[in-house]
């Protein structure tokens, strides 16, 4: 089987590598055509949309994996344009490739799709109202997707962190480095979710086949705020010997930290549809967090505090 991995380098394509390289011959692309090891892969910049087609033609892929994307949550505000060209027409593009090859597509989406009004996890037939760029740029893709006639399956995940690329985590682990004491939002509530757990679910979906084509919400079990996040985090990363000491972890309310993007309140996600459809086990959060300090004791070092914070990706 021959896999085109589409965002080979970030968080969740980093994972990928690793988990879909036992089903078959895998092809990453890069934006800038190296992978972390300098190794050569496929050169593909997804703001041009139309490079996607020609790459499909060359690599013929079985399945494609996109795990692509602009993330950038409050920069997609200033640059709604290039967030739709990498979110929405680019998905819908490989989409049709897919369908006009029989291929299969495994596309991800987010959370943020919806406006967290909520007051039970999201099912996948819930209605959605994305607030900000990028919710609606994603929300664009996943109906470019499904309108392709590709055979696919769109995992929505959510406060998605990793050893590698930029996230929360690494954010926290950075800062508390810096200050004594971290400010940190209460009253956003949702489930963090390791890039491992996703890339070994999508392994698992392909081993099997996707079964139905549609969206399916992946995500950690349980709940917690970013502030309890935050000090799951220093708690682990402690006991993990990570760091020595752990900042005062303040929580506050969302008006006391602007950000330019407004971000849903509640973004519990219910997986229970995928987990029964694919049999797969899904981690309490807590637990998924401190099973990522024991798989990535030994690399840690001190990189997470020279990664640039999550406001610089893109
Ligand atoms: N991060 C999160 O909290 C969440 C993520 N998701 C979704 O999960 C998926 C994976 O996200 P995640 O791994 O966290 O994302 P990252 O931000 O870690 O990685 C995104 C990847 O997209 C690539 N990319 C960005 N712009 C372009 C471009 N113009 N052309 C080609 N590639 C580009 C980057 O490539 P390069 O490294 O080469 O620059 C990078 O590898 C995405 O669909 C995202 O929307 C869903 C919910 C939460
Ligand atoms: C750095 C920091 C952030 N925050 C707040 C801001 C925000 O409300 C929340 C999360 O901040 P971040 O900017 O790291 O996370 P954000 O970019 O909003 O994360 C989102 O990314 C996209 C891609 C998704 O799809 C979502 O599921 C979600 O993971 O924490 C603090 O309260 N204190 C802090 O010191």
């Amino acid at each position: 089987m021959t896999i085109l991995l589409l965002g080979g380098n970030g968080q969740v394509g980093h994972e990928l590598r690793r988990s879909l390289a036992s089903l078959g011959n895998v092809v990453a692309t890069t934006r800038d055509g190296r992978l972390p090891d300098g190794d050569p892969c496929e050169p593909l910049d997804m703001a041009r949309p139309d490079a996607v087609d020609a790459l499909i033609e060359r690599i013929s892929p079985d399945v494609v994996v996109n795990a692509a994307a602009h993330t950038a949550v409050d920069r997609a505000e200033d640059e709604p344009d290039l967030a739709f060209a990498i979110n929405a027409e680019a998905p819908g593009r490989i989409a049709r490739a897919c369908a006009a090859r029989g291929a299969r597509l495994i596309h991800y989406s987010t959370d943020y799709v919806f406006d967290g009004t909520g007051d039970r996890p999201y099912r996948e037939s819930d209605a959605t109202a994305p607030l900000g760029v990028y919710g609606r740029s994603k929300l664009a893709g996943e109906q470019a997707v499904a309108d392709s006639g590709a055979r696919h399956l769109i995992l929505r995940t959510a406060w998605v962190y990793g050893l590698h690329g930029a996230n929360f985590l690494r954010t926290m682990l950075r800062l508390g480095a810096e200050r004594d004491e971290l400010r940190v939002v209460a009253d956003q509530v949702g489930s963090p979710t390791p890039a491992w757990l996703i890339a070994d679910v999508t392994a698992a979906i392909l081993r099997r086949g996707i079964v139905e084509s549609g969206v399916r919400h992946l995500v950690s079990a349980g709940q917690t705020s970013w502030h309890g996040f935050a000090e799951a985090i220093f708690a682990e990363a402690r006991a993990h010997g990570v760091v020595e000491r752990s900042p005062r972890v303040l929580p506050i309310s969302t008006a006391e930290f602007p950000t330019k993007a407004s971000r849903p309140a509640w973004s519990v996600l219910d997986s229970g549809r995928l987990a029964a459809e694919y049999g797969v086990e899904i981690p309490y959060w807590y637990a998924a967090l401190a099973t990522t300090f024991q798989r990535g004791a030994r690399n840690w070092g001190d990189t997470p505090r020279l990664h640039p914070s999550s406001s610089d990706r893109g």
